[in-house]
């Protein structure tokens, strides 16, 4: 056993020249169909690298999107960005765990690397079951005979009880990853730190079921939530106002989101009015330019609203100087374009400038400091996890970490 806190196996565990087999989180931004770089891909790297530099046969796991959405690709993209990231071939093939997979994880030399097909095109790898359910299925009993060791590195996939992240560790040996290691002690630390001035969540993205539970538990240790994004635009329909679109339930990121949360976010905000704070302007795109309404005159629905309005991001930015401790999950508006990017800028620049403990989570969100040159080092902690860092504040356990810990 290692001597870190996690009382997990790491990599100083692992002897050297295995057939080692690594569950990474590629997630990425996809625009027109391709996977964008970001943070996660540099920080896997450097796993990758120790793995192939210690003369392991490396094989590596992720998932992108979800089934049904448009960033539902094949990981052929990333397969090239993280090889320019670890200046070494990256071979991949376009299957998981079928003929095609096996053939080529056997033709594997030492210190070569395999990034094998989108876990999430597998039926085995979602939905969310027990890992003695996961360890069951086809998917892990074809893989796991192929290795001797098993690698978890994806902490901000880990709080999804998926086959890739807790079927391997009951079949494997396993280990945690060199960022599975850090994030997981970086925010198992944050989440026991105690405040006395005002704490500060700002609350946005498009993973409005996650961010909503989690401010749920999380209403007793946070003052102010400041809400934008789709999660906003859920509360300001909650609140009276007319957002939304009349399309099929099951095919829409907003109206599903509604269907799923309603009850929760209208309990919410009877009960915690005063640490909720909603948007008191908007923008959305008029005929390719930046426009702004006040809340109060929206009268219908079916506009896409793409980020909170100028006196909005003021506002909270305001709050957020006022505060000694801020927590990002989730952007305040597509600030992929720059029109939109005013309220997630406005509140991270006031973030840097202010002298408060300040974590920013998401592997979306932590790619906007460096597109709008802002400095890293003027915040605590980067995560390049959204959904499993803010389960940990509450301390919550994560499925992956959990499974690795058994083993
Ligand atoms: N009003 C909005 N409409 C559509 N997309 C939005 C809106 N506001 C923010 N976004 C998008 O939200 C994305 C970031 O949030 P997202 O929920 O994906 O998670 P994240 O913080 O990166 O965490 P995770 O790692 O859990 O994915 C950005 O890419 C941004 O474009
Ligand atoms: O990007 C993330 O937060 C993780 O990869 C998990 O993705 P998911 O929210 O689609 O499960």
């Amino acid at each position: 056993m290692s001597t870190s806190t996690a009382s997990f196996d790491t990599l100083d565990d692992l002897d050297p020249g295995q057939r080692v087999l690594v569950r990474l989180d590629l997630n990425s931004p996809i625009e027109d169909g391709e996977p964008q770089d970001n943070r996660r891909f540099e920080r896997h790297a450097e796993t990758v690298r120790e793995l192939a530099e210690a003369g392991h046969r490396v094989v590596l796991l992720a998932h992108q999107g979800r089934p049904g959405r448009d960033d539902f690709v094949s990981l052929a993209g990333h397969a090239d960005i993280l090889a320019a990231h670890l200046d070494r071939e990256v071979a991949f093939v376009e299957d998981t765990y079928g003929e095609r997979a096996v053939d080529a994880i056997e033709a594997l030399e030492a210190e070569e690397v395999l990034l094998l097909e989108n876990t999430r095109m597998c039926e085995d790898e979602l939905p969310e079951e027990a890992p003695e359910a996961k360890a069951e299925t086809e998917f892990v009993r074809a893989l796991a005979p192929h290795f001797d060791a098993y690698v978890n590195d994806a902490y901000s996939a880990a709080h999804r009880s998926h086959a890739s992240l807790v079927g391997f560790p009951l079949v494997l040996p396993a280990y945690a990853g060199r960022v599975m290691e850090t994030e997981y002690e970086a925010n198992t630390a944050i989440a026991s730190k105690e405040f006395d001035g005002r704490v500060t969540m700002v609350v946005g993205g498009t993973k409005a079921t996650d961010v909503i539970d989690v401010m749920d538990n999380l209403g007793d240790a946070v003052d102010n939530f400041l809400l934008g994004g789709i999660a906003g635009e859920l509360f300001l329909r909650a609140d009276g106002r007319p957002l939304g679109f009349d399309l099929d339930p099951e095919q829409d990121l907003y109206d599903s989101q509604w269907e799923a949360n309603h009850d929760l976010v209208e309990g919410m905000l009877t009960e915690r009015r005063d640490q909720i704070t909603l948007a008191t302007d908007l923008a959305y795109d008029d005929d390719g330019e930046r426009a702004e309404v006040d809340v109060a005159d929206i009268d219908e629905k079916d506009v896409s609203y793409l980020d909170v309005g100028t006196r909005t991001a003021e506002a909270y930015a305001d709050v957020v100087r006022d505060s000694e401790a801020v927590f990002v999950k989730g952007a305040l508006g597509v600030f992929e374009e720059e029109a939109f990017s005013v309220g997630t800028v406005t509140v991270l620049e006031a973030i840097a400038e202010t002298d408060c403990f300040s974590v920013v989570g998401g592997g979306d969100t932590s790619r906007a400091i460096g597109m709008y040159g802002l400095n890293e080092a003027d915040f605590d902690h980067v995560s390049i996890a959204g959904g499993a860092y803010i389960r940990a504040l509450t301390g919550q356990p994560l499925a992956g970490v959990e499974a690795l810990k058994r083993s």
